[in-house]
Formats: C-alpha cells, structure tokens, sequence
C-alpha cells in the first residue's frame, strides 16, 4: 500500500452509525420490469434486508464511518470524502476485470462496499472492463496473465454483468446503480491520440513507484511487459473518463488497487484540474493461510449457482472457524454491530448452541447473494442430506449437490442386492472393506441418510430414491452420490 494510503488509516473512533435507506424507493421502482417471479423473490429479499437486518434513523449516514466500523476500510485518499459524502450524494464506481464466468467470495467485498453506499443514498456503476480484461492487471500477479479469446471475454463480461445485478437487485439502467463495459470507450480510443491527452500527463516516476510495477521488477527477472506497465493509465483513465461523462465521483477496490485508483485521481487532477475524486480502498478477504480469495486461485467461492451451489456456499459459512465468525458477519453481512455485539456475546456462555453464530452467518450472505429462494434451497438441502436426518431425501435433492460432491455411475443390477460395505468402497467413499466395517460399528456409515447398523446390510431397491440414485455417507462429511444407469 502506498504510503499516502497508509498515513490516511484511521482508527476506530466513530460513534454507533444510524442507518438509513434511501434508496428503497428507486430499488422497488426497478423490480417491476423484472419478471412476476424474479420479482417477488427479490421483492421479499428487499423487505427482509431493509427491515430486519437495518436499524433506520437519520437522513444520510456517513458510509465511510459505516465502512470503517465494520472493518471495511484501508484507506481514502482524501479524508474529506468524509464530510463530502455527508453532504451529497455520489456516484461511486467499482471495476471487475472478465477474467472468469462469474464473480467470488473476494470480489463480494466490493459488492458489499458499493451496496453500503446505494443503503445511504448515493449511486453506482460497476464497470465490467471488456478493454482492461484484455491486457490484465498486474497487480497482486506474480506473472502476466494468459490472454483470453473474445467469446471467452465476452461471455465472462455477461456472468459478471448478470451475478452483480442479480445481487443487488436492480435491472441494469435504474438510476441508482448501471453497469458499464470500459471497452464501449476504449475501442474508439486512437493510440497517437492517447499518448498524445493523456500520456503526456503521466510521469513514469510515479507510474515505476506503484507496488504492482515494483514488485514485479524486483520479483522477477522477466519484469513486466509495456502492456501490463500501461495498465494502471487504462484504469486511470476510465476514472477520468466516467469522472467527466457519469459524474463518478469515488472509486472503489481491494487495497491492491491502491495504485490503479490513485493513478485515477491523479490524472482527474491533471487533466480537468478538480480535486473531486475520491479512491477507497478495502482490505483483501484472506483465507485462513494468508492468500487472498481470489478467481484464479483453487477452490473459489463462486457467486453463481452454476458454479456453486447456493447448498454449498451455505456450507462454506456454516464451516467457518469460531475464531473467524464474527469478522464476517462485520464484513459479509448488514447485521447491525449490536446484534453482532450480542452474538459475540453468546459465543461465550455457557447455553451457546454450537454454529448458531455460523448458522446466522451462512444465512445471511446466502440470502444476500442467492435470494430468498436459493438460501430456502440451501437449507433444505443441509436438512436432508444431515445424516440421521428424518426427512425423506428425494432425487432432486440429491442431485443438486451432484455437482459439489463425488458421484459415480453404476447398473441397476450392480447395486440392487450388492452390501452397503462393498460399494462404498468400490465407489472410493472408503479405502478398505476393514475401513468402512470399523466405521460402521462407530455408527458412521449411512445409506441415503439413515444408518447403517449391519454388516450384511444389501440395498434393495426400495433404497434406490426415486428409481434413479443412491446417496451415501461415509461420517458427517464424506458423501457419495450413486446415479443409476
Ligand atoms: N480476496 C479479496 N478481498 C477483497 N477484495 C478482493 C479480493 N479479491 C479481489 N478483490 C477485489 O475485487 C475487484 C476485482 O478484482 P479482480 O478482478 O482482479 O479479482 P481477482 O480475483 O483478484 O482476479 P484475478 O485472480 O484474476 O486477479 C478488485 O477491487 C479487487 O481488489
Ligand atoms: N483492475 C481491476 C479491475 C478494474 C478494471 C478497470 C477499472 O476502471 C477499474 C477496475 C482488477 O483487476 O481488479
């Protein structure tokens, strides 16, 4: 982070925020042109959000104080953006570069920034960068990345576009929040023209002294190539160009974007004179070994129920460490700071029933990004599939964690009258016969989800559900899902 970032940190001083609302009544207009359904899912989600989850008082609450109270701010690069956004409204802008299908659990954190922001009363642009996506960020990237095909980029801008909106509930084009592709600029852009506006107002000092040039210089015997060194002006100029044409006013991003947004600001000031651009930054979601989550890191956390089911991103959170729930509900949810104040409290006596904190967590967020719909799918799901659980699984059921669990094809008639011992190991849920017998005398083992107690148990067909698969369970976390040919 640079230093400037650094010196603007501040501590946690702010009395308790009120929160208000006021953009309630654009985000309502915007559902009717969705359709019935989508409409009253999302319509139910609003009512929920705005009435459960939010105490409303005074007419607009400061979001910086918002943010940093809940552990949502590094850094600003003015500390007026504090008075700024007390006394107006503002277009804030948070860029996504296409480089996967859909966003992750990384990238929410914006999403939650900019929706603090819409909650007290200003506007938004998400900017999907179809031109950036091209060249790549360097930031945080130890090499350059691979370059992508344009059907590729093209259908990752349209999941990015679709999962924002879909999150935050608005159709694209309602005033309150708009999401823009920076290629619809930067194709009419002529180089000549370029080096000759704008690059003639960037020093190379500056661009050489941000941490994602440096880092790779001193990293690496490759360095970075002209492409990639170009890419914090490209970002900066977006800042400018939307600061001019949209009345943006502040951009957002994780604390590595540090040097591509003030590489904004600086050009704003340069170029139009006006010190009224803001940069804010966020602090990077590290998983429990200190890496950030990120899209082109193994194991995602995936936004879109096509790459995650809304059932195991409910999973995700109901597993988060003790030692880690709380931040989140501060970071990933709208509860209030007392209730989280409350439940932290809770964690610590002696009635506590084991995950609740985790439980609210994983309900919330899911709900947030999944709807009211998706986390009713996910909870279901969770139920059935408990082992021991009563409610009787069927296939949909099953095959809806399908996709997140291991699964295997067999015939009819290599299952029916085979023992439950056997094709758990023959399917690789157990590693031996002695394995799989010693769990099921520790009561571990369960077919569909009822346990298993004998040895010789065969399945019959009636254990078959719906004529179609089998689940099995090797303990609480071990599954197997048995389609039948
Ligand atoms: N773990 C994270 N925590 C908070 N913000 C994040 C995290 N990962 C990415 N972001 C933010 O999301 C925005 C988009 O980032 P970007 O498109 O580079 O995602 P990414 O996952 O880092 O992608 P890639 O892995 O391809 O670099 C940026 O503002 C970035 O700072
Ligand atoms: N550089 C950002 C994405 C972005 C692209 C263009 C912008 O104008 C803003 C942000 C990232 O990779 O995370």
């Amino acid at each position: 982070m640079a230093g400037a970032g650094a010196l603007l940190r501040t501590t946690f001083l702010i009395a308790k925020p009120n929160y208000k609302i006021p953009i309630t009544f654009s985000l309502f207009q915007s559902q009717s042109k969705r359709t019935p359904h989508h409409h009253n899912r999302r319509h139910y989600q609003f009512i929920r959000k705005f009435s459960s989850s939010q105490p409303s008082h005074r007419n607009r609450s400061n979001v910086v104080d918002i943010l940093e109270e809940r552990g949502l701010l590094e850094s600003l690069t003015s500390e007026n953006l504090r008075s700024v956004c007390s006394d107006s409204s503002l277009r804030v802008y948070c860029g996504f570069d296409p480089t996967a299908e859909t966003l992750h659990l990384g990238n929410l954190i914006g999403i939650i920034v900019l929706s603090w922001f819409l909650r007290c009363g200003h506007s938004a642009v998400v900017l999907v960068g179809g031109a950036t996506g091209r060249i790549g960020d360097p930031s945080g990237k130890s090499f350059e990345r691979p370059e992508l095909d344009i059907q590729t980029l093209n259908r990752n801008i349209a999941g990015i576009s679709d999962t924002v909106l879909n999150i935050l509930n608005v159709d694209n084009g309602s005033y309150s929040i708009r999401v823009l592709n920076n290629y619809d600029w930067w194709k009419d852009v002529k180089f000549l023209d370029f080096l000759k506006d704008v690059g003639r107002f960037a020093r190379v000092n500056t661009m050489m002294a941000k941490e994602s040039v440096k880092r790779r210089l001193e990293a690496s015997d490759q360095g970075l190539s002209y492409t990639e060194f170009t890419y914090q002006l490209l970002q900066g100029y977006d800042f400018f160009h939307l600061f001019k044409s949209e009345n943006v006013r502040v951009q957002i991003g994780g604390s590595d974007q540090w040097g591509n947004i003030t590489a904004g600001t600086e050009l704003i000031r340069k170029l139009h004179q006006s010190d009224a651009a803001y940069g804010l930054t966020f602090p990077l979601l590290l998983k429990s070994d200190g890496t950030k989550f990120g899209k082109s890191e193994d194991g995602a956390i995936w936004l879109s129920p096509s790459m995650l089911s809304p059932y195991k991103f409910y999973q995700y959170f109901f597993s988060i460490p003790d030692d880690d729930v709380v931040r989140f509900l501060r970071i990933l949810t709208f509860v209030s700071l007392e209730e989280i104040g409350e439940i932290e409290m809770e964690m610590k006596s002696d009635g506590y029933v084991q995950n609740s904190a985790q439980r609210r967590l994983a309900e919330e967020v899911t709900r947030f990004v999944h709807g009211e719909d998706g986390l009713a799918e996910a909870i279901k799901a969770t139920e059935a599939l408990r082992p021991g659980s009563d409610t009787r699984l069927d296939w949909k059921t099953i095959e809806g964690i399908s996709e997140d669990v291991p699964w295997c094809c067999l015939g009819y008639d290599e299952v029916v009258n085979a023992r439950v011992v056997d094709i758990s190991v023959s399917t690789g849920l157990i590693e031996s016969k002695s394995a799989a017998r010693r769990l099921l005398k520790q009561g571990g083992l369960y077919l569909n989800n009822g346990r298993v107690d004998d040895e010789g148990k065969k399945i019959d067909s009636d254990d078959i559900v719906d004529g179609k698969i089998l689940l099995l369970s090797a303990g609480k976390k071990n599954k197997m899902v048995v389609r039948i040919a």
